[in-house]
């Protein structure tokens, strides 16, 4: 039902024989770049088209990895497109729209380094048989992120038709961003929350007064390294940054965002001054330490409007992940949590690091900064609801589904 009045009758963006449409989206994240055809159906002239399928695929590292080899950069999103060249019928490439959006990867790196990767991703798409609209590839604005995130969710789940709307929350936990969406039902939360954290946005032929940000360097990676001290520090090489959320005897390296950064555990002989807290001591680690810790990340740095502290929310992304790797929810059908469980099995993971020395040595510390985001961070309670969410009806829960009705939309696409 979604296409009510998007397209007049004899605009539908349908082909007459085959009656199949597509869209092509790729997010462009800080981690990885994903592709998303979707496929749309008309299955009469007199209903109005339907989503009928997503074919998703995904490479790693993200775009901004390749920013001193920006043409590389451009060979993943090549790849990727090779794709829907066998998924798409040849007589609809034309008529088929390709567009790449890239969020906080390429929003922090410099201007020039992320143009020169769009500029050669926009070539790649240029030598393609695709329809590639005026700015078809670009950064996204963070607000964008959380409305469309927000739009995906609500219509999958069959929110946005019909007359009884109870829409739902979204929280997005990215490598270098996280979002928060929601519509809000109270005058209050109307009232007091920051201008530019409320947004008007058309879809299906209705508006909808968002709440919504974007907080750039608080999604999952980026909160490593302000844990750990490190973060924006391009000439962070060769410095050795520790952590009371690291097992003890741990050192090793990490790249992230064209940048290598040294890590390790907080040993006893360590001179005080690098320990990243004034409240933590030599030698210590587990939960309590690393909470002081990543505490001074999140404490008073967010927004926390009164109002979701008593609804439930969908969380995705590496909300999503994190239980899933420690056993909270199933990996494929995903789960409801509560706010405390994720304290509970920060708890677990970081006062028995060596139990759970096999997976990654930050899983005490994304467990933790998880915990604090939410309570300390958004203020939620401990008992707020949380519905993991990867896929509904088969189709993921990402951005870039809002982010193609919306292509669709401005397009006004015509067969
Ligand atoms: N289609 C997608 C895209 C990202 N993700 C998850 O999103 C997280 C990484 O976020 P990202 O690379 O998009 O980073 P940002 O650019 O959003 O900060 C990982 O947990 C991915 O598994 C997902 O689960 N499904
Ligand atoms: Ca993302």
């Amino acid at each position: 039902m979604w296409f009510q009045d998007l397209f007049p009758p004899n605009t539908c963006p349908i082909n007459a024989k085959t009656n199949t449409f597509y869209g092509i989206m790729f997010d462009a994240g800080s981690t990885g770049t994903r592709i998303h055809i979707y496929t749309f159906v008309q299955k009469s002239p007199e209903i109005l088209p339907e989503l009928e399928g997503e074919i998703f695929e995904s490479v790693k590292p993200g775009l901004s990895a390749y920013a001193d080899e920006p043409e590389k950069g451009a060979e993943s999103v090549k790849r990727l497109l090779d794709m829907a060249i066998d998924a798409v019928p040849p007589h609809l490439w034309k008529k088929t729209p390709v567009v790449l959006k890239a969020t906080a990867g390429l929003r922090l790196l410099s201007e020039e380094k992320a143009q020169a990767l769009l500029s050669e991703v926009k070539e790649v798409f240029e030598a393609s048989p695709f329809l590639v609209p005026e700015d078809s590839v670009s950064i996204m604005d963070g607000s964008y992120e959380g409305i469309l995130a927000w739009i995906t969710v609500n219509f999958l789940t069959g929110q946005l038709s019909g007359q009884n709307q109870h829409t739902v929350g979204t929280l997005d936990l990215g490598g270098a961003s996280t979002q928060i969406t929601f519509l809000p039902r109270f005058e209050e939360t109307l009232k007091e929350s920051p201008r530019d954290f409320l947004t008007s946005f058309e879809m299906f032929n209705s508006t909808y007064q968002l709440y919504t940000h974007s907080y750039l360097g608080f999604g999952l990676k980026a909160a490593r390294l302000a844990t750990l001290g490190a973060l924006n520090m391009e000439a962070a090489d060769g410095q050795m940054f520790r952590s009371s959320c690291l097992p003890k005897q741990l050192e090793a390296e990490w790249h992230f965002g064209g940048v290598k950064y040294r890590y390790g555990g907080n040993k006893k002989d360590v001179p005080l001054w690098l320990i990243p807290s004034v409240f933590v001591l030599a030698g210590e680690t587990g939960f309590k330490p690393c909470y002081l810790e990543v505490l001074k990340v999140v404490k008073g740095k967010l927004h926390q409007p009164d109002e979701i502290r008593g609804s439930s929310f969908y969380a995705f992304s590496y909300y999503y992940d994190r239980a899933a790797d420690t056993n909270l929810i199933d990996y494929e059908q995903g789960g409801v949590l509560e706010v405390r469980d994720f304290e509970r099995k920060a708890k677990e993971v970081c006062d028995n690091m060596e139990r759970f020395s096999s997976a990654s040595p930050f899983l005490c510390m994304d467990l933790t900064y998880i915990t604090a985001l939410l309570k300390e961070g958004f203020g939620f309670r401990d008992n707020t609801l949380l519905k993991l969410t990867k896929k509904v009806n088969n189709i993921e829960t990402s951005w870039t589904l809002g982010a193609t009705f919306h292509l669709l939309q401005s397009l006004g696409i015509t067969y």
